[in-house]
């Protein structure tokens, strides 16, 4: 049984496949996280979903917390449980399912993960992010990444829409990257360059969503930043990152979006302001941030937000089926 920590299965069950261990006893050397998951490990999960879907899916959805219902507009679903898929880490957050759903959806071929994996969890980035190279190998080129997030700006509302148009990597400012270690350029190169990194014709298109939904005055674009967890964040914090441009802070995407980008998917996401972020010291209980009511708010929101994401997939397989 793996006691170096690098497994997919935490159970560590025997006969599993392991992503890292090799004849040559690299098991015991530390390894980047990048080569975790060499090509042909992704290649074979890709496999994997591909033939026992029957698909090829073009479009890969990313359920934040409490947004699971977006994969549940999938018709005719091929359901994965991560566990069941080989190498595939496991979902341990609540409002996370850990399950793939390959189907269809407004004519699109999609696949969507319901439940990510984040930094707290305790999976390095490159773990966190991986499945987006598996997107990648089974066919998929445009990421829809979601999240729920804090909204930081004071024109934000609880349950308010933020397009994602820029991100600030806070993970990033200390020396962390899913790309870290040696680079494999069949997935991208050594050194992407991030400017555009959120399409705009496609932010542009979920503006126009938006007003066809009456639901304008709820849809904002900003910047988002993912900070390592588990904790929320202090006051000083949040006043720092506002200072910085940041609209939306969460846990999340930004690895996913920095690797999708690296293997040059088109990438569109957004954050579901779940809670707003009190930036003045307060004695108030109700201005802390809770998963409960994150949790709450979501799925509260969650038929906007599927509205949403649903009519967008809709233009771009209209526009290219
Ligand atoms: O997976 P996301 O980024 O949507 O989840 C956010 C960040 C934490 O995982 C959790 C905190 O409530 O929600
Ligand atoms: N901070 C960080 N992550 C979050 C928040 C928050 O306020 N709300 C939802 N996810």
């Amino acid at each position: 049984m793996c006691n170096t920590n690098c497994c997919s299965n935490p159970k560590g069950k025997a006969g599993t496949k392991t992503a890292i261990h090799s004849e040559d006893r690299s098991d015991i050397i530390p390894t980047p996280d990048s080569q975790l998951y060499p090509y042909e490990v992704i290649e074979e999960i890709a496999d994997f979903i591909t033939k026992g879907s029957g698909m090829r899916p073009r479009i890969g959805i990313i359920c934040g917390s409490g947004l699971g219902s977006l994969a549940d507009m999938i018709q005719d679903p091929k359901i994965f449980e991560y566990e069941k898929i080989p190498n595939f880490p496991v979902s341990t957050v609540e409002g996370h399912a850990g399950r793939l759903v390959v189907g269809t959806l407004e004519g699109a071929t999609v696949m969507a993960m319901q439940g990510r994996f984040h930094f707290y969890e305790g999976y390095p980035l490159a773990k966190c992010s991986m499945p987006v190279r598996v997107m990648k190998l089974c066919g998929v080129e445009y990421l829809f990444a979601t999240n729920a997030a804090g909204g930081i700006n004071p024109r934000f509302a609880v349950g308010d829409i933020m397009l994602m148009h820029d991100h600030v990597n806070m993970l990033g400012f200390a020396g962390n990257s899913p790309l870290q270690g040696p680079n494999d350029p069949r997935f991208g190169p050594r050194f992407p360059a991030l400017v555009n990194s959120y399409n705009k014709d496609l932010i542009n298109k979920a503006i126009e969503i938006g007003k066809a939904m009456g639901i304008e005055s709820n849809i904002h674009v900003g910047v988002y930043s993912c900070l390592g967890g588990p904790n929320y964040e202090t006051i000083a914090e949040l006043k720092a990152l506002r200072m910085m441009g940041v609209d939306a802070v969460g846990m999340s995407t930004v690895h996913e979006v920095i690797t999708a980008r690296h293997c040059d998917m088109k990438v569109f996401a957004f954050s579901l302001i779940t809670n707003k972020c009190a930036t003045e010291y307060s004695d108030k209980k109700d201005e802390e941030a809770n998963h409960e009511e994150v949790m709450a708010v979501a799925k509260n929101r969650q038929k906007a937000c599927c509205e949403l994401v649903s009519r967008l997939i809709r233009e771009i397989h209209m526009a290219s089926p």
